[in-house]
């Protein structure tokens, strides 16, 4: 089985984590060009470089912005360094001799302030679209000519107060990308021409943050406002990490316990513990180690990366090696600040479980009427339900209910969604994440007198230890023969034993 094993001694952030893919071999230019699928290659470019870590070598990927036209005409790439030092205070630097310094801070209902300050000659673009009550206040202080020019769009109600105090004449034009939110990252990624397995990991990557963010702040998922998130590096980011980790075709994705760093963290909302609380909510149930430093090692997107991917969690483990990557951090520390990943192989053992993360999704029904259930069940079969079942509840004021369940794996959530909302009574759904175990299995053509019958042998600890007569080829034969169904299962029975 080919395995990808992340060893997280020191963390994980976005661009860690893709600068320790490359370094494992994933090429640069497939990278790229996959990403061009997305159409927003004039927002950032990448830069690959080869680095040092307290002596290790490895590979560092900067997502440089490219905030607005202006300065992509201008020259002035922002740059992001993402893991480890800018934590949503934005600092930038220009080509040219001056420096901006912007602080966003959003919120449903919230305020927006601005600050810039130039030595020189240059032009900005900048765009806000917003979907809540809201203020702004820009305020700018330059020292040369250039032109402003501020471009919003707002559904709701909000005030807007601008504050310039310019030396010289200028042009400005607002045009950032930060607030993209789930819905509308999910659409570009489904409109894109990148392969289905990437569209899914990538999406189940920014829900899974965006579940998180909607539980801190205490909102529902579809009112987060996404700051670093809908950001262009972290659609980079976790894009990138998708298509990366679909390029190595591996069978089993393992991590060692996750090293989260300590102290504060300084981002939108003001000071937080590290973990940050994004990060601990998506890392629930994982294996953390803390305090390795005094710094957040491990980010929310590093944390929805893993998360999304790893299947099991084990600092020893019994692979084989046949490669090693180190993806480098920006802040230097007295340990190497560095992702390390493997890629290998672990032996087959016969008698190994299976185990999958999958999903449950589920609703409670009063209201319907019963006969839609087997219609819809078979819908969502049809749609990719590893199983659909039916609980009898007793709901509130009485009424006798049903909750409808379906296992799923995340690639397959939307259609099933769909079919939840569009064919049943039910406004709404739950949803939880359930580790599978589950034996091993082949399947074997069995003759009996009545005809051939598959049958599913299971394996424990290397052992076949059930066999299951398949229910349709029983069922089949039953009917072309004119037998009872029993008389099929008995036949097939005594054709295993026979064998043993
Ligand atoms: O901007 C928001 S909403 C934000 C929320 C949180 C929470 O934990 S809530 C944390 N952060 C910090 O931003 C940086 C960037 O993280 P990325 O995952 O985008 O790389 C990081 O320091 C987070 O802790 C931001
Ligand atoms: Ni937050």
């Amino acid at each position: 089985m080919k395995v990808l094993y992340y060893d997280v001694f020191c963390g994980i952030s976005g661009d860690m984590h893709l600068g320790a893919l490359l370094d494992l071999g994933v090429k640069e230019d497939y990278l790229k060009t996959e990403l061009r699928k997305l159409n927003i290659e004039e927002e950032y470019d990448i830069v690959v470089t080869k680095g040092m870590k307290c002596g290790i070598s490895g590979t560092r990927v900067e997502v440089i912005l490219h905030h607005d036209k202006g300065s992509q005409e201008g020259n002035h790439p922002h740059e992001h360094n993402h893991d480890h030092h800018h934590h949503h205070v934005h600092d930038h630097q220009h080509d040219d001799t001056h420096q901006h310094g912007h602080e966003h801070s959003h919120d449903d209902a919230h305020e927006h302030g601005h600050k810039h300050s130039h030595d020189d000659a240059h032009e900005h673009g900048h765009k806000h679209s917003h979907d809540d009550a809201h203020e702004h206040g820009h305020k700018h202080s330059h020292d040369h000519a250039h032109q402003h020019g501020h471009e919003h769009s707002h559904n709701d109600a909000h005030h807007h107060g601008h504050e310039h105090s310019h030396e010289h004449a200028h042009n400005h034009s607002h045009d950032h990308h930060h607030h993209r939110n789930f819905t509308m990252i999910k659409d570009m990624i489904n409109k894109s021409t990148l392969s289905d397995g990437v569209k899914a990991l990538s999406i189940e990557m920014f829900r899974l943050v965006a579940v998180a963010e909607g539980k801190v702040h205490n909102k529902p998922m579809g009112e987060v406002h996404f700051h670093e998130v809908g950001a262009t590096d972290s659609i980079v980011d976790m894009v990138g990490a998708a298509i990366c980790i679909d390029a190595l075709q591996v069978d089993k994705i393992i991590a060692s316990s996750i090293q989260v760093g300590g102290g504060f963290v300084t981002c939108a909302h003001g000071k937080m513990p590290v973990p940050a609380p994004a990060t601990v909510e998506i890392l629930q149930g994982v294996p953390l180690k803390y305090n390795l430093v005094p710094f957040e090692t491990t980010t929310p997107t590093g944390a929805a990366i893993l998360k999304a991917t790893v299947s099991a969690y084990k600092d020893e483990h019994d692979m084989r090696i046949h490669k090693i990557g180190y993806g480098l951090g920006y802040k230097d520390f007295e340990v190497p600040n560095a992702l390390r990943v493997y890629l290998g192989e672990i032996e087959d053992a016969p008698g190994d479980l299976v185990i999958e993360n999958q999903y449950v999704m589920e609703t409670n029904i009063d209201d319907m009427n019963p006969e839609i259930f087997t219609y819809i069940e078979q819908k969502l079969f049809d749609a990719g339900a590893l199983d659909v079942y039916k609980t009898p509840i007793m709901m509130k004021k009485g009424r006798p209910a049903v909750t409808l369940s379906i296992l799923f794996s995340k690639e397959n959530r939307e259609a099933l969604q769909k079919i939840m909302f569009t064919e049943t009574s039910s406004g709404g759904v739950r949803e939880t994440q359930v580790v599978k175990s589950m034996l091993k299995r082949d399947f074997v053509d069995v003759e009996t007198s009545y005809g051939s019958v598959k049958v599913k042998n299971l394996y424990y600890e290397g052992k076949c230890i059930k066999c299951k007569p398949e229910y349709e080829d029983c069922a089949r034969l039953a009917h072309e023969q004119g037998v009872p169904i029993q008389a099929i299962y008995d036949a097939v029975e005594k054709k295993v034993c026979d064998a043993d």
